[in-house]
């Protein structure tokens, strides 16, 4: 993807889940970007933690520069990647799109899915769905769903090539199929052509196929 002169040496670190971490996993593979996938177990972060900039991962490693917070580290891949908008005005509503997804990704009840699925918080999975994910969803994804529908019916928020933010909310709201419920999405089928044409890429196909055990 990159040209000789701009090659870099990149390395990913973060935890052996898809968490925050699996959206630049994705964006990597789509441009068969090679990375070092570097995936701390919690007995080894200890270790690691005083060495990051915000003592957190997702932290890509550039050149021997650490960069974290994962947006920052996606909009990067993104321009690296050409996966970006066309001019700066196309570039800030992804960037809006970006901002949704990532204050989806924190709330306390969607945001916090993968920790109770990963045993981290104690709860009945079908009951924490229902009562803390749907409530979130049903706020969030239609304003996802609107942004698809007005760029058409491709499935991407910007043109006709898949972008940082297409891979980002794909992998987010993908996984509420996946661990919630198959039917998380149906009401918002925009949604649902994203997510198909993000894992239907044979780059994403690929991987995803020989992808190491992965959870939430
Ligand atoms: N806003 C950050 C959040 C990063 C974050 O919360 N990382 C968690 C794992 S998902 C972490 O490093 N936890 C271990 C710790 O805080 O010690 C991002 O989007 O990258």
């Amino acid at each position: 993807m990159e040209t000789q002169e701009e090659m870099h040496k990149y390395t990913l670190y973060y935890f052996p889940v898809r968490g925050r971490g699996e959206p630049i996993r994705l964006l990597f593979h789509l441009d068969n970007q090679p990375f070092a996938d570097e995936r701390i177990s919690l007995e080894q972060w200890p270790s690691y933690k005083s060495s990051m900039p915000l003592g957190q991962i997702p932290v890509l490693e550039v050149d021997g520069v650490k960069l974290a917070q994962s947006p920052a580290i996606l909009r990067f891949l993104g321009h690296q990647q050409r996966r970006a908008g066309a001019n700066a005005i196309e570039c800030a509503k992804l960037d809006m799109i970006a901002e949704v997804v990532q204050e989806f990704s924190n709330t306390e009840g969607a945001g916090k899915f993968g920790r109770v699925l990963l045993g981290m918080i104690t709860a009945d999975k079908n009951q924490y769905y229902k009562e803390h994910v749907v409530p979130d969803l049903e706020k969030y994804a239609p304003i996802i769903e609107k942004f698809l529908v007005e760029n058409g019916n491709n499935g991407l928020f910007i043109g006709d090539r898949e972008t940082w933010v297409d891979v980002f909310s794909a992998e987010v709201f993908s996984k509420f199929i996946e661990y919630g419920s198959p039917d998380a999405l149906d009401a918002y089928p925009h949604i649902r052509a994203q997510i198909q044409r993000v894992f239907n890429h044979p780059n994403i196909k690929r991987y995803i196929a020989s992808r190491p055990v992965t959870p939430f």
